[in-house]
């Protein structure tokens, strides 16, 4: 592993490292902010998944997240969204291979060779970061877009192994979208059973763990009707009598602006769960 940035930031340090994924077989990076009160001792980490062309810097150059992150002591874990090297498949579209991986494990040629995202985000990434660094095992997960269905897949998909889940603008039904028609198509194959285990309005319907869903929307995304449709999972998460506190915020789109403006009281969603 190799530390490639450090910058001092709101009394703590913003990092990034480099380091070679075995899940992937390539070489990864992922963005790391310690806050302060990790220099006298472990403490819970947030895992943030990005989407839709975004890399490690995304989330840590744009959201603001470090200035809550270090009030409430909670580390910020933020990885690439795709396999990188010249050695991975890649495809014209922006919605589909590097920068697209959404977070799958790939069955079909050429994916699989690299794009094992789930495993990689879910496994191998915690497991690295709680021996290399001050982090505890209590975890908590977000993400946005493509990574907001990511991080509602894992916590659905693993009962325990996160402490609480939140999500910004998720794609909260691939299976019923373009964007998740296409990389599911590829990735996975046009065995559409095979998609139900990477589909949040499917794994509610059979999750044995309650954990609360919090999610935001904006009313002015441009994705909302097309990619997103949030009343998918307000009717699975009915059907299921399964928690969900969705948040519509008229006016806001879907960029980093919006998570900017709410990142705030995710992460005291996520302190209130990682803390209790
Ligand atoms: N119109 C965008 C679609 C992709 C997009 O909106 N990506 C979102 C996630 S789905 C994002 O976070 N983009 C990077 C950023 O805003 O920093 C493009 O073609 O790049």
């Amino acid at each position: 592993m190799q530390k490639i940035e450090s910058h001092a930031c709101c009394g703590g340090t913003q990092e990034v490292w480099s380091h070679r994924s075995h899940t992937l077989d390539c070489d990864m990076k992922f963005g790391l902010f310690l806050p302060p009160q990790a220099q006298d001792g472990p403490v819970p980490a947030l895992y943030w998944l990005s989407g839709l062309t975004c890399t490690e810097q995304n989330f840590v150059t744009k959201a603001g997240v470090q200035r809550y992150a270090a009030e409430h002591g909670i580390v910020i874990v933020a990885p690439d969204t795709s396999p990188r090297g010249d050695d991975v498949a890649d495809a014209d579209g922006y919605d589909l291979g590097k920068g697209a991986g959404f977070y799958v494990n790939a069955t079909q040629s050429p994916w699989s060779a690299h794009y094992r995202m789930y495993d990689y985000v879910v496994d191998e990434l915690p497991a690295l970061v709680e021996a290399h660094f001050p982090i505890t095992s209590a975890r908590a997960i977000s993400g946005h877009s493509m990574g907001g269905h990511g991080a509602l897949v894992a916590a659905l998909r693993n009962p325990g192994r996160y402490r609480s889940v939140s999500a910004f603008s998720p794609i909260v039904a691939p299976s019923q979208v373009p964007w998740g028609e296409k990389a599911f198509s590829a990735y996975l194959g046009d065995d559409r059973g095979a998609w139900k285990q990477y589909d949040a309005t499917s794994l509610v319907k059979s999750t044995t763990e309650k954990l609360p869903l919090l999610v935001d929307q904006g009313e002015a995304d441009e994705f909302l009707a097309t990619q997103l449709k949030p009343q998918l999972l307000v009717d699975a998460c009915a059907a299921a009598g399964h928690p969900l506190d969705l948040r519509m915020r008229p006016g806001y789109d879907h960029s980093y602006y919006f998570i900017a403006s709410f990142v705030g009281e995710h992460i005291a969603h996520h302190a209130r769960a990682l803390r209790a």
